[in-house]
């Protein structure tokens, strides 16, 4: 196809695109309005719907769809709950198309009016461009996106540049349960023939300026529980004359971390890959408004003053996070009680080469010499229930260089290169279950408030990021077919 008819398709494709606008936010409407949330047990079931809805929107794009069962899983109290069945859908097989395989999750954080949200969380709502709604961003909209674009091709009558493959998943913000296996049973079927992976989970580093993302930090999920007795106790009868679990707790937590960030879990830092100057270099060279990435945060300050020392605490190095304590009051007013068992829950950021089963040791060493300490006649429990490895991919890889021209046609601009600090646990397994190319290609802006109050995606973004999705198709079709006609008459000559 020449350049110039490959623009008219492209032009009548943002033209549809723009004239199906409404359609498409009516889709996300309908997708956000299910409180698919993962992390909460009573809401399993929505994430079943959402898991359903997810399927009949592929299938009515035309695609094949196989809803894999993945059996339960056990929660920490011993209740057993089935998984939402992840989505392996088709769409084409053209032997003359790479096969482009996507990755998304339809599942969400939990979100409730109260926590903040200026609009109801579950129904999107849109105000100065902005649609705001839980799942929005993360990852109900790229999903769509993805899905409108494929759509487009279809409406127009267009021949499909590429192959289409989906794996759409339920358990994404609780770790993605059950998915290594699937993938590791998958991969001499459903991943046989796929060329390329795509995920599209994750933000831009500024809210105007396009990216592109080559790496991602892991994630280790710890569990820390002091359990004194059975039964809560009145503070008055027995406050002073006991050993507080919760104190005991609030002293272990109180030592994980220091005041400048650094955590204090001896040895936490020791294999994390050495910084190289031509890294540093690639840094410096990164263009990041520190302001506009405050005021998306809304603190006063941050831990760190330079644009290098933040990208890499944000990409580079281990955080550690305090996210909770369960059986701790923490409704409103005051109730003089002292709980009999509490949970403090936090994670540690993972980046190359931490290793989770060293990690879990060192954590687990460390909060038991804090524990001994105490004198306290307790019981401590310490677990790590998630367990997700970081990720790093080679930018020279042919994805990358389609991405890059397609955000050039709609974006008018080249992407900022970056990686992310948080996770997307299935990067790293599709990198080493399938050895296929993996890149993220996010449409969503850094002020986008992933797992916050007032989630968005701004209409801009939705509908921009159809575009690049559907442009990516005919980028990496023109390169994949130009490097194996290459390869071919290389061959026979
Ligand atoms: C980046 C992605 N949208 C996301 O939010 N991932 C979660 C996954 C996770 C990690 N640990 C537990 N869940 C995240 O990074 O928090
Ligand atoms: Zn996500
Ligand atoms: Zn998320």
């Amino acid at each position: 196809m020449s350049s110039s008819s490959s623009s008219l398709l492209e032009m009548e494709i943002f033209q549809y695109i723009d004239a199906h606008q409404s359609d498409f936010i009516k889709d996300l409407k309908e997708w956000v309005a299910v409180e698919s949330d993962s992390v909460q047990p009573h809401l399993r079931k929505e994430v079943m719907r959402m898991m359903a809805l997810a399927a009949d929107r592929l299938a009515a794009l035309g695609a094949t769809v196989n809803l894999v069962n993945l059996g339960s899983h056990q929660l920490p109290d011993g209740q057993v709950l089935p998984l939402p069945s992840v989505i392996l859908g088709e769409l084409g097989k053209d032997p003359q198309n790479p096969t482009v395989c996507f990755y998304g999750h339809v599942d969400v954080q939990p979100a409730k009016k109260e926590d903040g949200w200026n609009t109801d969380p579950y129904t999107l709502t849109e105000i100065d461009g902005n649609l705001y709604g839980r799942g929005a961003t993360d990852n109900k909209g790229p999903v769509l996106a993805w899905i409108n674009a494929v759509e487009t091709f279809r409406a127009l009558k267009f021949a499909m540049p590429v192959n289409f493959k989906f794996v759409i998943e339920g358990m994404e913000e609780a770790g993605s349960l059950g998915l290594e296996k699937l993938l590791e049973e998958e991969n001499q079927r459903f991943f046989s023939d796929v060329d390329y992976i795509v995920i599209s989970d994750n933000l831009w580093l500024s809210n105007k300026k396009p990216a592109l993302t080559y790496g991602s930090r892991g994630n280790a999920c710890f569990f820390v529980e002091v359990e004194c007795g059975s039964k809560d106790l009145h503070s008055g009868t027995f406050g002073g004359i006991i050993h507080e679990p919760l104190l005991d707790l609030i002293a272990l937590l109180d030592s994980l971390v220091d005041s400048t960030g650094h955590i204090q879990i001896p040895g936490i830092y020791d294999s994390v890959a050495a910084l190289t100057e031509e890294e540093r270099k690639l840094y410096e060279s990164i263009e990041f408004e520190l302001e506009e990435h405050r005021k998306n945060c809304g603190v006063k300050k941050f831990l760190y003053d330079t644009k290098e020392e933040i990208l890499l605490h944000l990409w580079r190095y281990p955080s550690l996070s305090i996210h909770g304590i369960e059986g701790a009051f923490h409704e409103q007013g005051i109730k003089t009680v002292i709980p009999a068992k509490v949970i403090g829950k936090f994670s540690i950021r993972q980046v190359p080469h931490m290793d989770l089963s060293v990690v879990k040791k060192q954590v687990v060493k460390h909060l038991e010499g804090v524990f001994s300490k105490r004198n306290s006649p307790n019981k401590l429990k310490v677990s790590m229930p998630l367990g997700a490895k970081p990720w790093l991919a080679d930018v020279n890889d042919l994805l990358y260089k389609a991405a890059r021209r397609a955000i050039k046609t709609v974006f008018g601009e080249d992407p900022d290169f970056i990686r992310d600090g948080s996770t997307i646990p299935v990067a790293r397994m599709f990198q080493t279950v399938t050895q296929k190319s993996v890149m993220m290609l996010p449409i969503g802006a850094a002020d986008d408030g992933e797992h916050s109050q007032n989630e968005k995606i701004s209409r801009h973004n939705y509908i921009e990021g159809t575009k690049l999705f559907a442009a990516f198709f005919l980028e990496i079709s023109k390169l994949h077919r130009n490097l194996h006609e290459t390869s071919h008459t290389e061959a026979i000559n």
